[in-house]
């Protein structure tokens, strides 16, 4: 089986999520002119990392989101890794992704296990309890957001319940930019699986942000790959490829699994 992706690859508005909303659907459209089967959005792209206002634009239930995002999913016929969203929660708010189906259908929600302090993310924001894992068109795969890909342990994790494509969602700012490519790298060459990573571009009031938004294969080859401006970046995965990589150099089987 083959997917078409695309990534929007694209600014956020900083604490804006009206604004956020409208911009999403324009180049929702430009991303379904690729005709891909599966779209994907960064991180947080309603409010950006705007923390401290959370209390304000935190989606309820991230409602209004799942709802925009079924409505699209459903009128251009895609699977959509919807980025992820400031959800209110009654305990707090966390950071969540979205996975939404052809028919519109919320299949998956996962909030970010890992918070990132550098960001001040464990100051405003509650940590997932959530798997990463989840079934998508009969296949076995697994969403995780911008920080999890320090954390290969929870990465193998999904690998080891056989997951075949690994779906990062990011707002990775840009002076660590080459951690961004060498971790997503990593990820798939060791899991021998595809990682389809979109990250954001653009700047908020502390950092600046760096694309490169990225599609690594099981044989750890980069297919696509974004630049550092706003754009749609597309790649085809082949999940055959997966089972012949696996194949070729049996790592699962090898594991000795007692002696870690
Ligand atoms: O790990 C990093 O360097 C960046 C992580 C990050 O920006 C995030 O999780 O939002």
């Amino acid at each position: 089986m083959k997917k078409k992706i695309a990534m929007i690859q694209m600014d956020i508005v900083y604490g804006e999520p009206k604004e956020n909303f409208k911009r999403t659907k324009e180049e929702f459209a430009n991303a379904v002119k690729t005709g891909a089967d599966i779209i994907l959005l960064p991180e947080l792209w309603t409010t950006g990392y705007d923390l401290t206002r959370l209390d304000e634009i935190a989606d309820k239930h991230a409602i209004e989101s799942i709802a925009f995002l079924s409505e699209l999913a459903k009128e251009f016929n895609v699977i959509l890794i919807g980025g992820s969203v400031a959800e209110q929660c009654d305990d707090g708010v966390r950071n969540t992704l979205l996975v939404i189906d052809q028919k519109g259908k919320l299949i998956h929600k996962y909030s970010k296990l890992h918070l990132f302090q550098l960001m001040d993310e464990h100051l405003y924001l509650e940590a997932g309890q959530d798997e990463a894992e989840f079934t998508l068109d009969g296949e076995s795969t697994a969403g995780y957001i911008c920080y999890d890909i320090r954390f290969p342990e929870w990465m193998r994790k999904s690998a080891v319940s056989g997951a075949k494509v690994m779906y990062v969602v990011a707002e990775w700012p840009k002076p660590r930019i080459d951690h961004w490519r060498a971790l997503l790298q990593a990820r798939a060459i060791e899991n021998q699986c595809y990682v389809v990573a979109c990250n954001r571009v653009g700047a908020d009031p502390k950092n600046e942000f760096g694309g490169m938004s990225l599609v690594v294969d099981p044989w750890g080859e980069i297919v696509a790959e974004g630049g550092s401006g706003e754009e749609i970046v597309t790649a085809t995965v082949d999940f055959d490829l997966v089972d012949e990589v696996r194949g070729r150099i049996p790592v699962f089987r090898d594991r000795i699994v007692e002696k870690y």
